[in-house]
């Protein structure tokens, strides 16, 4: 099922055009990770999605429902606040059930004190906010989106400025919401977990999504040559692989060696078994072959 979908959405402020024909759907069960420059517009995306602000031109729907009717929508989607928002001198579990409240629910303690649980605040209830360290203080933002067990839950930033011990915590809590049948839209600027937690990832730039896949996807489309590192006895020489380049009748690029491993590039996967079976029937003992992956930051910064 469609989550989210939206149509060559646009934003203006003034006259500077932020957004300029976004085209997304995101599917059930998906955590997307949303990717751009500071200031490229993601939190415009995501504050136009969840009625925050309006949009200047285009149409998306949330749950299958159309932006003409965004009150349908809004206790299915759980948005994580800006920590900035939080009411400090309240306790945890209080300013969960004040929320609560807002929304016009009445659920019970033993709700809220399951909710923190589940976001690994447990112990903590009934300690004032203004009291918690940051990573906790992320973690009662995202229990706030919890609230009413959304089907959609988006998280702007959840793991900004967090130690690297909390931000592997939050990325556990997301992939169990994803366990549990959740569709998670999230948006960070650290490629590695990006590429860690979500399934599919869209690149905003220039007003548009630039690339989208899976990571896997973003990494091999625009590979012209593909790196291979390679451990032999004896190693490697540009003169080797000129020789077995020649004997094979194709492009294999000698790059350097760096003690017993040589780099070398290729332009087809294909090369790769022929490679290694030249280079073994030559009499040269192959001990290790891997191919050099991109990294997302890579496509990120050629985008
Ligand atoms: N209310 C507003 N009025 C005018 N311009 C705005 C407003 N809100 C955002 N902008 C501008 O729109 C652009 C996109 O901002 P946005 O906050 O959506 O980017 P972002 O991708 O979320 O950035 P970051 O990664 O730094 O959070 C920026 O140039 C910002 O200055």
């Amino acid at each position: 099922m469609e989550m989210i979908k939206v149509n060559q959405l646009t934003k203006k402020y003034g006259a500077t055009k932020v957004l300029k024909g976004i085209n997304l759907i995101i599917y059930q069960g998906e955590v997307f990770g949303f990717v751009g420059h500071n200031g490229a517009g993601k939190s415009t995306l995501i504050h136009i999605l969840t009625d925050i602000v309006n949009k200047s031109g285009g149409s998306f729907e949330m749950l299958g429902i159309s932006d003409n009717h965004v009150n349908e929508t809004k206790k299915r989607i759980g948005v994580m606040p800006d920590i900035t928002n939080l009411y400090e001198n309240m306790k945890g579990i209080d300013f969960l059930r004040y929320m609560g409240d807002l929304a016009g629910d009445n659920y019970s303690k033993k709700y809220y004190i399951s909710l923190m649980k589940d976001v690994g605040l447990e112990g903590a209830e009934k300690k004032k906010i203004k009291s918690y360290s940051f990573g906790m203080k992320k973690k009662i933002s995202i229990a706030q989106a919890l609230l009413g067990n959304p089907e959609i839950i988006i998280l702007d930033e959840p793991t900004s400025g967090l130690d690297p011990e909390s931000a592997i915590e939050i990325r556990k809590l997301v992939t169990n919401l994803q366990k549990s049948g959740k569709t998670i839209f999230l948006t960070s600027h650290n490629l590695d977990e990006i590429e860690k937690i979500s399934d599919r990832v869209g690149i905003l730039s220039e007003g548009v999504i630039k690339k989208m896949g899976t990571p896997r996807e973003l990494k091999t489309e625009t590979k012209e040559d593909i790196g291979l590192l390679i451990r032999t006895k004896p190693v490697l020489t540009a003169a080797n692989i000129s020789k077995v380049s020649e004997a094979l009748d194709m492009n294999v690029s000698f790059v350097d060696t760096q003690k017993d491993y040589t780099f070398l590039n290729v332009t087809s996967e294909d090369d790769i078994p022929k490679l290694s079976k030249e280079i073994m029937e030559s009499g040269i003992l192959l001990y290790e072959l891997k191919v050099e992956e991109r990294s997302l930051e890579e496509v990120f910064m050629n985008t």
